[in-house]
Formats: structure tokens, C-alpha cells, sequence
């Protein structure tokens, strides 16, 4: 059994040997068949969540009212959940109330896509009631029996669909896809957090254009933050070159620039992203009109900027004017190396140092000469050494004293 499998199946025979079913379900077992990445594994059993506790020395309780448990095993956390059906869905967000079940199919029966409802036991046989593995060998995403009742018991799973098809590259069953394009409004109450969370995923997959074509083309886009009056503008994004990104910053803020986003701040706000993400973001965007307006890079404008978000900059410009990010990158990098200093930090003297050679107080013109020292060591008039430094001073004063 591959690694991260084997690690947890201590907890798989411990719930055996008490008599209990117990299976790895989900996302895992999904991604183990596909060959991906295993993220976390997720164990289903027929144990009741007190059950579960009692079995575990190290158990926390994250949910057991819904039947789940987390069981901490070799230092890693598992998600052990009874199995259950969910009962009526009144929000479409979450159901009102759960029941615990002994079998395993009604358990399946209940997930949302076929190729997320196989389990898979301690010798590696596969239960897959609903043709989940021909579903992935099809390449298709389709939901558990009827669309309509699975997106209606929890709207994020239309989300879910699209961002699997930006990960995995697979398309839409006919059903499933019609399905959200009857439903996209059930979105509407769905958590922005939520949304927030599968829209990033979706950013990230290597299709994500396809995913970006089919949130225009399902009509989901317009229960997404602030984007109801962006078709036109989400249908050019989708033709840019997402897998050339490579953080969140440049992501959004290629995203803010391919639907001339006015307000940034609002926008990403809206979309309720953490506070430093936004300020990165609006770094990024500054940079990129500080670019369009004035012109290239200056060594000074690197230096004001940082080498991190300029590159970001640069990568999201390259993406959108389709010049090959590399070279950009590359330039940015030898430009930055040859700065004498990286960062103010670095300055060889400090605004002290200015105020005991000319035995004046502080004030603004401390400043203003920090400023030009800066200027002159990272243009290479003069050396980031305190002597140096000092002379130069110096030289630039009986300069100034003689135009006077
Ligand atoms: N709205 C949802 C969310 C999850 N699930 C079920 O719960 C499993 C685990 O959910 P989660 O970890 O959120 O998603 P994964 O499919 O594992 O995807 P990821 O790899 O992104 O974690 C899913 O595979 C699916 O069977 C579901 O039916 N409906
Ligand atoms: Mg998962």
C-alpha cells in the first residue's frame, strides 16, 4: 500500500478488530487512482463517533454531531466520519441534520461526484458502486444519481465541479453541466470563504482556462464577488496563460488587470482575501501602472519596489502582453544582483551619523539627505562605505557652497 496510506492503516484495522467497517474514502482514494499528489486521507467507518473516541487514545472532536472525528495517528491528524446520510437540505449549504448509517453504499450514495464516492479497503479493493474509476478512466465529472438534488443539497459543489475540471482537465457530464446552469443562482448562499477557497483552486489548476470558459458559459460567474458584469471581461481572461503564475499575488492581481478592475481594494475585499494577500496585490498593481505610466525599470524603482513584487509584476504583464515571462524574470534578477544595496536596511550611514558630522539637529533635511545618499550608492556615484560616504558629503557640500 503506497505511503500516506499505509501510515493510517493502523486506524483501519484497529476499527476492524472491534468489528466495526472502516474504509478510505474520497479526495485520496480519487487521487491515487489518477496518480496525483495524495493529499489528506479521509476514513470512512461504520463506528459511531463515541465509538471512535473510545478506540483512539488521541481524538479530537471536530464535529461528532455530523460524525466526524479527527484521530491522531504517528503525529498525523485523519478525518475519521461515521458513515451517514445527510438529511434535508434547507440552505443548500449544509444539511439540517445527519444520520448515522451502518452501511457503506448509502454513505457513498450521499458524496458528490462518482469519482469521489470509491472507497478502498485495508487490502486495496476498491468498492465503487457508482462507476467512479470508469468515470476517471472517461475523464468525466459527474455527480452521485440526480444533479439537481446533489447541487441543491450543497451549492459549492457546482463550484466544485468546474475547479476539478480546471485540476484535472476532465469535462462536464451533460447532465451535471446543464444541472448548473439551471442552478447557478443556488451559489447566492453559498459563504464567500467558500467560494473564495474553490475559485483559488480553480486558479491554480493547469486548466484553469477551461475552468475560467466554464463559469462564463454556466452563467456561475454572476453569483461570484463582484463579477455579475464581467463575462466579456472573464471570456479574455480565460485566454491568458494561468500556469505561467505562481503565487496568489499574481493570480489576483492578473485577475484584477484582465477585468479592469477599478476599485482593487473593493474587489478583493469583496472576495474577503487576508489582509497582507491584499496589500501584496495592490503592490503588484502599483507597480504595473507605475510601469505603464513612466516607463521601464530604473534601477531606483527596483530598488524602491523590491526585487519579490516586481517579478511578480513583470510576470503578470509578460501573461497579458504575451512576451515570454522568462526573459523578463531573467533581466529583473541581474538587475537587482548588481544594486550595491537591497534594501535602506543596507545603507552604510544612518540619519545619526548625518547629524553628529554636521552637529545639527534633526529634521527634514536629514531625510532629504539619506535620500540622496541613496540615490548616489545605488546609481554608483559612490561607494555604500561610511568613509566614502562621508567624503563624498563633503565634496558635495563645498560643491553646493561654491554655486552659492
Ligand atoms: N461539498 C462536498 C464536499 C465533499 N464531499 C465529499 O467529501 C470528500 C472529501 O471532501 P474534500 O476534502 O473537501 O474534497 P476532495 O474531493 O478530497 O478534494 P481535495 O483534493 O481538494 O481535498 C469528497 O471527495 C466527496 O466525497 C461532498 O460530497 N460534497
Ligand atoms: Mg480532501
Amino acid at each position: 500500500m503506497k505511503e500516506p496510506f499505509q501510515k493510517a492503516l493502523g486506524i483501519i484495522r484497529q476499527l476492524k478488530q472491534h468489528g466495526y467497517e472502516a474504509y478510505f474514502v474520497g479526495g485520496a482514494v480519487r487521487d491515487l487512482l489518477l496518480g496525483r499528489k495524495i493529499g489528506d486521507i479521509d476514513i470512512a467507518t461504520s463506528a459511531l463517533p463515541h465509538e471512535v473516541m473510545k478506540l483512539f487514545p488521541k481524538t479530537i472532536d471536530i464535529g461528532s454531531q455530523h460524525g466526524t472525528v479527527v484521530v491522531i495517528c504517528g503525529g498525523t491528524p485523519y478525518e475519521v466520519t461515521t458513515f451517514r446520510t445527510d438529511g434535508d437540505y434547507e440552505d443548500h449549504r449544509r444539511p439540517e441534520s445527519v444520520t448515522f448509517v451502518r452501511s457503506l453504499y448509502e454513505d457513498l450514495k450521499r458524496r458528490d461526484f462518482t469519482m469521489n464516492a470509491i472507497a478502498m479497503d485495508e487490502e486495496e479493493k476498491l468498492i465503487d458502486p457508482f462507476g467512479g474509476q470508469d468515470a476517471i478512466k472517461k475523464q468525466v465529472i459527474c455527480t452521485v444519481g440526480e444533479a439537481k438534488q446533489r447541487f441543491s443539497e450543497d451549492a459549492l459543489r457546482m463550484m466544485r465541479a468546474i475547479r476539478f475540471v480546471s485540476q484535472l482537465g476532465f469535462s462536464l457530464a451533460e447532465e451535471t453541466r446543464r444541472a448548473i446552469v439551471e442552478n447557478a443562482s443556488l451559489l447566492s448562499h453559498i459563504s464567500v470563504e467558500r467560494m473564495t477557497m474553490e475559485f483559488e483552486k480553480l486558479l491554480e489548476g493547469p486548466f484553469a482556462s477551461r475552468g475560467l470558459s466554464l463559469l462564463v458559459e454556466t452563467g456561475l460567474f454572476s453569483y461570484l464577488p463582484q463579477l455579475h458584469d464581467k463575462e466579456r471581461e472573464l471570456k479574455e481572461a480565460a485566454g491568458y496563460d494561468w500556469n505561467l503564475l505562481d503565487s496568489r499575488g499574481q493570480r489576483w492581481g492578473l485577475l484584477c488587470q484582465a477585468l479592469h478592475i477599478g476599485d482593487a481594494d473593493a474587489f478583493l475585499r469583496a472576495w474577503k482575501l487576508p489582509n497582507r494577500l491584499i496589500k501584496e496585490v495592490k503592490a503588484v498593481l502599483l507597480i504595473l501602472q507605475t510601469i505603464r505610466s513612466f516607463g521601464d525599470w530604473t534601477k531606483e524603482r527596483l530598488f524602491v519596489f523590491g526585487l519579490e513584487h516586481a517579478i511578480s509584476a513583470e510576470t503578470v504583464r509578460s501573461v497579458i502582453s504575451g512576451e515570454p515571462v522568462e526573459k523578463h524574470r531573467q533581466i529583473l534578477n541581474e538587475m537587482f544582483a548588481a544594486l550595491p544595496i537591497k534594501t535602506k536596511n543596507e545603507l552604510a550611514v544612518s540619519g545619526k551619523d548625518l547629524m553628529e558630522w554636521f552637529e545639527k539637529p534633526g529634521g527634514p533635511w536629514v531625510k532629504e539627505m539619506l535620500a540622496a545618499i541613496e540615490h548616489a550608492v545605488i546609481h554608483g556615484e559612490v561607494d555604500n562605505h561610511k568613509e566614502r560616504i562621508y567624503e563624498w558629503l563633503m565634496d558635495r557640500n563645498r560643491i553646493q557652497e561654491k554655486n552659492c
